[in-house]
């Protein structure tokens, strides 16, 4: 397999247009929250760090459940919490797993990013050593169904 390419972060914040001391704090939120990740099951943890329009940060871990299919996601705790506590504005996601190269969120989660989310938005996946591959929403989830679609045509199914 080729060495997959891991981008660094200095082209990345200029192309985000994102502050490179917020950025590093959201890292660090998501490699935080793994801590708190409840994952008895697959013993592989997730931390999930949102950072809001208004340059909060709000986590999330994966939540396991006996009945293993009920357990939720990182990216779907912290969207959850994020949206319940008012925040329905995001200008960046990121992630952190304990693997190289780093996961990236399932397409469940994908789908519900894109809910809330700006398809030009950065998803930062960091490895198990904090460096980090970044992808747009779009990139991750090319010709994607959104809210806008339902308010398209006459909501019967025609355009
Ligand atoms: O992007 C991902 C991929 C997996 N998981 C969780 C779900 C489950 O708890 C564990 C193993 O799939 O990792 C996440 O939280 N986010
Ligand atoms: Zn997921």
């Amino acid at each position: 397999m080729p060495p997959i390419r891991i981008p660094r972060s200095q082209d990345d914040e200029t192309k985000f247009d994102l502050d490179s001391e917020v950025l590093h704090e959201l890292k660090e939120k998501a490699i935080a929250a793994k801590g708190v990740a409840y994952c008895p099951y697959s013993h592989f943890r997730v931390g999930c760090a949102l950072l809001t329009e208004d340059e909060t940060i709000i986590t999330g871990a994966n939540v396991e459940c006996a009945s293993y299919n009920v357990g939720t996601c990182a990216e779907r705790c912290a969207l959850a919490k994020a949206v319940t506590e008012g925040h329905t504005k995001f200008k960046a996601v990121a992630v952190s797993t304990d693997i190289t190269p780093p996961a990236s969120p399932c397409g469940m989660c994908r789908q519900f990013i894109r809910e809330f989310c700006p398809l030009q938005m950065p998803v930062f996946m960091y490895d198990r050593d904090g460096n980090y591959v970044v992808k747009t929403l779009e990139e991750l989830l090319p010709m994607s169904f959104g809210p806008e679609d339902l308010r398209r045509g006459d909501g019967r199914g025609e355009l």
